[in-house]
C-alpha cells in the first residue's frame, strides 16, 4: 500500500487528493526523533514550514519518492540529501503570493496607524485618540526589496495606493523596473531613501544579516521596516534595539530566524512601534487551500509515475517540457542504456550531441535524461531524473553538451552519444520518427535501422562470408530466438556491426560462444 506522511496541518481539499491513491497518515507536531523513526514506511512526505527535514532524516527514508511543501519556502528541507537520494522536492511556488503579499500590506497599514497597540488599549478600557496618530502611506516612498512575485504584488497595490515605488532587486531588469514604475536602486541608496521598507527576498547565505544595525541605522527615523519573507535576513536584536531607541520609526515582523519565536526573544520585550505575527502570511483559507491543491495533485501524479509541475530540484524539467519532449526523452534514455551497455565499463565522459530539428530542443532535461539511462545500468532504480546530473558529477564524468543544427540526416533531427571509458569509445544515434518511433540509426558511425527492443545482442566484426550464420547457428543451439537482425557496415568486407533482437535473454554461456567465432571483433549483450 503506497503511503503519505502529512506532518502539518494541511487543508482537507488536499488529504482528499492525496487519499485518491494512497493511505493518508495526518501526525502533526511529530519530534525530529519519531519522525526519523517512522519515515522509512512513507512514499511520501507533505509539509509546510512546521517540519524541518534534515540529510538525517532523508536517510533514513528508505521508500521516499517526494517531498511535497504545500507552500513556497523550502529552506526548512535539505534539498540538496534530498537531491543526492533521488527524492523529488516540489512546492506550490504561486499558490500563497496574494496572501503573503496582503499580509506585507496589512503589517504596514497597521503599524502606520497602530491598529494593534490602539486595539489593545482600547480593550483594556482606555479611549486614546492622541498617542495613536498615525501616518499616511500616499505618496510615501516604498522600498521593495526582492521584486519577486510577492514584491511584484505589494508593489502594485501600493502604486495604487499613491506610494511612490523603490525597488532593489539585482535580478530584475531595469526594462521590468520601468514596466512596473518602479525605481530600481542599490540597496543602500534604498534604506536611505524609502519610508517603508519590505523584504520579499529569499534567506539564502548571502542575504542572511542583510539587514543589520549597521543598515538599519541609514534608515530615515521616521522610516518603518516589514519582514514578511524569511527569518534570519533581519538581525532581530538589532532591529529590537533600533525600534526602542527611535533609529527607527517601526518594524513588523512575519517570520523569525528560529521558529516558534523564543519566550526570551528581544522583540518580545518592545511595548511599542514593533508588530509581530506568528508566521501567518500564507495563512488564509484560500491560499490553504491553493497550496493543499497544488502540491498534493503533484504527490499523487508522481505516485502515479507522471511528472511533477514544480519540482524545485530537477529544473527545466516540469510536466509540460515532459509531455512535449515524452518520446525524445524516451530516446535519449534508451540511447543512455545502450552507449554504458557497449562502453562495458566505467565512462569518464560523455558528449550528447542534438542534431538538426533535435537542436531546437532544451538540452537540459535531454542530457539528464541520457545520463540517468546510462547510469542505470550500474545503479538501477535508485537512478531517477532527480539525481542523475549529480551522481554523474560525483562519479567525475564529464559531460560535453553540443548543438548542431546544420547537421541534415532525418526531418525531426538526430541524437547522438559518445562515450569515452578505459575500454574504449563507442557512439550511438538515434532518431524519433514521424508516428513517435524510436529508431537507433548508427553504432559506432555504422549506418543501422534497428527499434530497440528489451533484448539486443551487438556485435563488431569482419564482414565475410558464413559468419552471420555461425552466429545464427549459436543462438539457435541455446534456444534465443532472434526476433530480427540488422547488418551495418561501411565497405564492402571492412568492419562491420550487427544487431540483433532476442525474444530472450542471452545466457554467460551464449556469449562465450559468440565471442569464440573467428572474426568476432567484440560482441555486447543489451538489456534495455
Ligand atoms: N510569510 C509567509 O508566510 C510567506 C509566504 C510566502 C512566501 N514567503 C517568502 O517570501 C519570499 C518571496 O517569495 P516569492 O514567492 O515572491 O519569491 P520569488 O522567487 O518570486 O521572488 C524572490 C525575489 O527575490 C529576489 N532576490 C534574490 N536574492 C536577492 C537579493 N540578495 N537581494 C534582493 N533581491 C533578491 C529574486 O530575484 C526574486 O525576484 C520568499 O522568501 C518566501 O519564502 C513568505
Ligand atoms: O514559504 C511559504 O510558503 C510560507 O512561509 C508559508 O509557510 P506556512 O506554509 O508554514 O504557512
Amino acid at each position: 500500500m503506497t503511503k503519505v506522511l502529512v506532518s502539518d496541518p494541511i487543508d482537507q481539499a488536499g488529504i482528499d487528493i492525496l487519499s485518491q491513491v494512497a493511505q493518508v497518515d495526518l501526525r502533526t507536531g511529530l519530534p525530529p526523533e519519531q519522525l526519523r523513526e517512522i519515515i522509512g514506511d512513507y512514499d511520501a512526505l507533505m509539509i509546510r514550514s512546521g517540519t524541518t527535514v534534515t540529510a538525517d532524516i532523508i536517510e533514513a527514508a528508505d521508500k521516499l519518492r517526494i517531498i511535497g511543501r504545500a507552500g513556497v519556502g523550502v529552506d526548512n528541507v535539505d534539498v540538496p540529501a534530498a537531491t543526492k537520494r533521488g527524492v523529488l522536492v516540489v512546492n506550490s511556488p504561486e499558490g500563497n503570493t496574494i496572501a503573503a503579499a496582503e499580509h506585507a500590506l496589512a503589517l504596514m497599514l497597521s503599524l502606520s496607524r497602530h491598529v494593534p497597540h490602539a486595539h489593545a488599549s482600547t480593550m483594556a478600557g482606555g479611549w486614546d485618540r492622541k498617542t495613536y496618530v498615525g501616518n499616511e502611506l500616499y505618496k510615501k516612498k516604498l522600498g521593495v526589496v526582492g521584486l519577486g512575485k510577492i514584491g511584484s504584488h505589494v508593489a502594485r497595490v501600493a502604486t495604487a495606493m499613491g506610494m511612490e515605488l523603490l525597488a532593489y532587486d539585482p535580478f530584475v531588469s531595469p526594462e521590468r523596473a520601468q514596466q512596473m514604475q518602479v525605481k530600481l536602486l542599490p540597496l543602500a541608496e534604498l534604506f536611505a531613501e524609502a519610508d517603508y521598507i519590505t523584504l520579499h527576498l529569499p534567506r539564502t547565505p548571502d542575504t542572511e544579516n542583510l539587514v543589520n544595525a549597521a543598515l538599519l541605522r541609514t534608515m530615515k527615523p521616521t522610516a518603518r521596516l516589514v519582514n514578511c519573507a524569511r527569518g534570519g535576513i533581519v538581525d532581530e536584536a538589532a532591529l529590537a534595539e533600533a525600534v526602542e531607541q527611535g533609529v527607527i520609526a517601526g518594524a513588523a515582523l512575519d517570520v523569525y530566524a528560529k521558529e516558534p519565536l523564543a519566550a526570551d526573544s528581544p522583540l518580545r520585550t518592545v511595548r511599542e512601534r514593533l508588530v509581530l505575527t506568528p508566521h501567518l502570511g500564507a495563512s488564509t483559507t484560500e491560499a490553504q487551500e491553493n497550496v493543499a491543491i497544488d502540491v498534493a495533485e503533484q504527490i499523487r501524479d508522481v505516485l502515479l509515475g507522471l511528472p511533477a509541475r514544480s519540482a524545485v530540484n530537477i529544473p527545466g524539467l516540469n510536466a509540460e517540457v515532459m509531455e512535449q519532449l515524452k518520446p525524445h526523452l524516451q530516446l535519449a534514455e534508451t540511447l543512455g542504456q545502450l552507449v554504458s551497455q557497449l562502453a562495458g565499463g566505467a565512462i569518464s565522459e560523455l558528449e550528447v550531441r542534438l542534431q538538426g530539428e533535435f537542436a531546437s530542443h532544451p538540452t537540459q532535461p535531454l542530457v539528464v535524461a541520457a545520463l540517468k539511462g546510462m547510469l542505470s545500468t550500474a545503479l538501477g532504480d535508485s537512478i531517477n531524473y532527480v539525481n542523475a546530473s549529480l551522481e554523474a558529477k560525483d562519479r567525475g564524468i564529464h559531460v560535453l553538451e553540443v548543438k548542431d543544427a546544420a547537421s541534415r540526416d532525418y526531418a525531426g533531427g538526430s541524437l547522438q552519444l559518445s562515450s569515452r571509458s578505459s575500454k574504449g569509445n563507442h557512439s550511438v544515434t538515434g532518431a524519433v520518427f514521424a508516428d513517435g518511433e524510436l529508431r537507433v540509426t548508427s553504432i559506432d558511425e555504422f549506418p543501422v535501422n534497428v527499434t530497440p527492443s528489451r533484448h539486443m545482442l551487438f556485435t563488431r566484426h569482419r564482414d565475410m562470408p558464413g559468419i552471420i550464420g555461425q552466429i545464427g547457428s549459436v543462438l539457435g543451439e541455446h534456444n534465443v530466438n532472434i526476433a530480427s537482425m540488422q547488418v551495418g557496415r561501411r565497405i564492402v568486407r571492412g568492419d562491420a556491426v550487427m544487431v540483433l533482437s532476442l525474444d530472450d535473454p542471452i545466457p554467460p554461456s551464449l556469449l562465450a560462444c559468440v565471442h569464440a567465432i573467428n572474426g568476432i571483433q567484440e560482441a555486447h549483450p543489451v538489456t534495455l
